[in-house]
């Protein structure tokens, strides 16, 4: 099977979520709303998740969404609600149809919204084909006017099979920081992965494939990692990074903005080991689209042990600690000095 349809949705899915996000973005920096102010990410969040399952559903209708967002809270706030279906409702006119034969969906009124969302619940698993959707990555980096994602994998029987990521902030050429900003990068399993920039509508513009990692020393690299303490600990990753003897300083992005900046080269490593006593399990749409996308450039994903990530196990990773993604050439070295790290706590 090629899943170049799945591949095409994907991508025209997040490519119009993307309209309806940086618009929301541009609004909330705009009226400088205050930073503690959450509901801006809330509206986009449940915007996002909506419309995004309306493609999946129109698209695939038979098969499971894992999505992050559920309609509990909107359901119980009249105001809120009102205000996401309007976002969904001028999103949906300004892009109208796309021009590639496949349905994006369509949502007729509130409580189709709301049931829309609500079909994100599913329970993930072993077996079928399942999409893993994040509406928006990086909540907080998107409040901050920092990075965040927006994320669509599809998983067949637990595997990691297509994925697309937009992201709207990371600049399109990364040596140009303050230049145009907003990427889609997409990938089928064994197929490689692509990278094009982002549009303003619906249209996909021309997208170039990305150049398999190449062999490098170790100490030259740069690593990434966020930019919250609170998710991934910033004081083991720098040790690990200086046992590795890497000079750079890290790049620091919320969300899978770190996947995307590795798979087009602008670090070799991303690392994300667990805050000192923190529980946290890893949800499977934090990681679907990004670590198959890293693996298509020749990218080894795995948690802190070595052991790949499993997307089997439900709606979290729960077998999995931490997530160690590195260049192919480099992984054996990035793990032994996570291992070590660790292992000397
Ligand atoms: N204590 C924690 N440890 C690790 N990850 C956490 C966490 N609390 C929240 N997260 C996850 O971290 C994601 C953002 O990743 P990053 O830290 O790389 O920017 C969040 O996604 P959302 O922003 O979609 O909720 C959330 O799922
Ligand atoms: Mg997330
Ligand atoms: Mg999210
Ligand atoms: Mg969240």
């Amino acid at each position: 099977m090629s899943y170049e349809r799945e591949r095409l949705l994907a991508e025209l899915a997040v490519q119009r979520a993307c309209m309806l996000t940086d618009r929301v973005f541009h609004q909330l920096v705009k009226t400088s709303v205050s930073k503690d102010d959450k509901s801006p990410v809330t509206v986009a969040d449940y915007a996002a998740q909506a419309l995004i399952i309306a493609s999946v559903n129109a698209a695939f209708p038979g098969d499971g969404i894992v999505g992050e967002e559920d309609s509990a809270f909107l359901r119980k706030d009249e105001k809120l609600r009102g205000i996401v279906w309007n976002l969904v409702k001028e999103t949906l006119e300004a892009a109208g149809e796309a021009k590639e034969d496949i349905p994006l969906g369509n949502i007729k009124d509130e409580q189709e919204l709301m049931d829309t969302i609500d079909k994100g619940l599913h329970e993930g698993g072993r077996s079928g084909r399942v999409w893993a959707l994040d509406p928006i990555d990086g909540t907080k980096g998107f409040l901050r006017g920092g990075q965040y994602a927006v994320c669509l994998g599809l998983l067949v029987d637990g595997k990691a099979t297509v994925g697309a990521l937009g992201v709207p902030n990371l600049p399109q050429d990364p040596s140009n920081p303050e230049g145009p900003k907003g990427v889609l990068l997409s990938a089928i399993r064994g197929q490689g992965a692509v990278i094009r920039d982002l549009s303003p509508n619906l249209t996909l513009l021309p997208s170039r494939q990305l150049e398999p990692v190449k062999p490098t020393n170790v100490a030259d690299c740069a690593f990434c990692e966020g930019v919250e303490s609170g998710h991934s600990n910033h004081g083991q990753q720098a040790n690990i990074a200086s046992s590795l003897g890497i000079t750079k300083e890290s790049i620091r992005y919320d969300s899978q903005a770190k996947y995307a900046a590795i798979a087009r080269g602008d670090a070799q490593i991303y690392l994300r080991l667990p805050s000192a006593g923190s529980n946290w399990v890893e949800k499977i749409w934090d990681h679907a689209a990004g670590s198959l996308i890293c693996e298509e450039v020749g990218y080894t994903v795995s948690d802190v042990n070595g052991t790949p990530l499993d997307f089997g196990m439900g709606r979290t990773l729960k077998s999995n600690k931490g997530i160690v993604a590195a260049a192919g050439p480099i992984y054996d070295d990035v793990i032994a000095a996570v291992k070590k790290e660790l292992g000397s706590q």
